[in-house]
């Protein structure tokens, strides 16, 4: 979906004056290569997964190829690896190439920075996970991460946490009507488990989920329900603040348990990526457009009875997405979509505001 943004990785070198020579001679076909994903990225070493649930099963540690140069490469990719890939102790492979990225999730580092950074590649839904209440919600952070999320290609869901200290039923109306899933969690007062934590194990089960949410909103709690035995430290509110501690500090992918009565052929067993590095989305390179086109229905209006120009914000003027709400064949209908047009609004402003989160 949406148009390709150009980053970082696109950026060549001025061919020499001495002329070019033809690519492959420059560089080595990597036959041997060997397929695998990452999941961890710390200063320069790459951890991979090869052989995904096949018989040679490992883990790998990888420095990336010189020929790379500038290249990102980041959580959730797949790349070609060579060199020493037994995975064995103190040995290191090299990446020789990065793989087509099927979906991007990028962030400046505020509004004003025109510098795109990959956060994670290949997700397919971020999960936004977020505290009804000690930290409180917020919309604004919600509503830009949806955005990212949505111009990335990925779908979205919210995880409502904390459902034994506030309601759920507020932001539950604001978000349904953009089609974004809600799932609600509260921890058990006997400290036994999460409620809720199945719907979300079977939201995520199959795929590639990014979790995103600040500190103290339970998502450590989440990700060792869903990821048992990995260990993810949880924190403490603190009682002042609302606010928790920082207590995870790196992005990394964990695996999805094998599900009780095994993989069907064929079938992943998914992967959750916590992110405790992005705790906001600049949005300076997302354009108005960028954000109609994951809304199917409100683009084809906007692109077929939209004059030239038109913003499709509230003040905007003969903007023929109102026209479309009026049109409405009967009330309920008339309602949906004024509520999806208002939260539609209200994300493209939320990329406008320049708010930080
Ligand atoms: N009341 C209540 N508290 C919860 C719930 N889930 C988690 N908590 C508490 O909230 C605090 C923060 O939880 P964490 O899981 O550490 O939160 P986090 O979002 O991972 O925060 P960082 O580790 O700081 O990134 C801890 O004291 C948890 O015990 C819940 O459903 N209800």
């Amino acid at each position: 979906m949406g148009r390709r943004v150009l980053d970082e990785s696109d950026v060549r070198s001025r061919p020499s004056r001495r002329g070019t020579r033809p690519r492959t001679k420059q560089r080595p076909a990597h036959e041997d290569a060997l397929d695998g994903m990452v999941t961890a990225v710390d200063r320069g070493r790459y951890t991979l997964l090869l052989d995904e649930d096949g018989p040679d099963e490992r883990t790998v540690v990888a420095m990336k190829a010189r020929e790379l140069n500038r290249d990102r490469v980041v959580c959730g990719d797949r790349v070609d690896v060579v060199g020493d890939t037994s995975g064995d102790e103190g040995t290191l492979a090299r990446i020789v190439r990065i793989g087509e990225r099927r979906t991007v999730l990028r962030r400046t580092a505020d509004d004003t920075d025109p510098y795109e950074r990959i956060v994670v590649a290949n997700a397919d839904q971020l999960v936004i996970v977020t505290a009804l209440a000690q930290p409180e919600p917020r919309t604004g952070f919600i509503d830009r991460s949806v955005v990212a999320a949505y111009v990335a290609g990925m779908g979205v869901l919210l995880c409502l946490t904390k459902a034994d200290l506030a309601s759920p039923d507020e932001l539950r109306d604001l978000y349904e009507p953009l089609g974004v899933r809600v799932v609600v969690t509260q921890r058990q007062p006997d400290g036994s488990g999460v409620a809720g934590v199945d719907v979300l194990r079977e939201a995520v089960a199959g795929r590639v989920s990014v979790l995103l949410g600040h500190s103290g909103v339970g998502k450590s709690t989440l990700v060792n329900a869903l990821v048992p035995g990995t260990g993810r430290a949880t924190g403490h509110v603190n009682d002042v603040t609302g606010r928790g501690r920082h207590t995870s500090t790196s992005a990394v992918a964990l695996r999805l348990p094998v599900p009780d009565g095994g993989l069907a052929p064929g079938a992943h067993r998914g992967w959750v990526i916590d992110t405790p590095g992005i705790r906001s989305f600049g949005l300076a390179h997302v354009e108005v457009e960028d954000v109609l086109h994951a809304f199917e229905d409100l683009d084809a209006v906007a692109v077929e009875r939209c004059p030239r120009g038109c913003t499709h914000l509230a003040d905007a003027p003969d903007c023929a997405l109102d026209a479309w709400v009026d049109e409405a064949p009967d009330d309920v209908t008339r309602e949906a979509r004024a509520a999806r047009l208002a939260s539609f609004r209200r994300l493209v402003e939320a990329r406008a505001s320049g708010e930080r989160d």
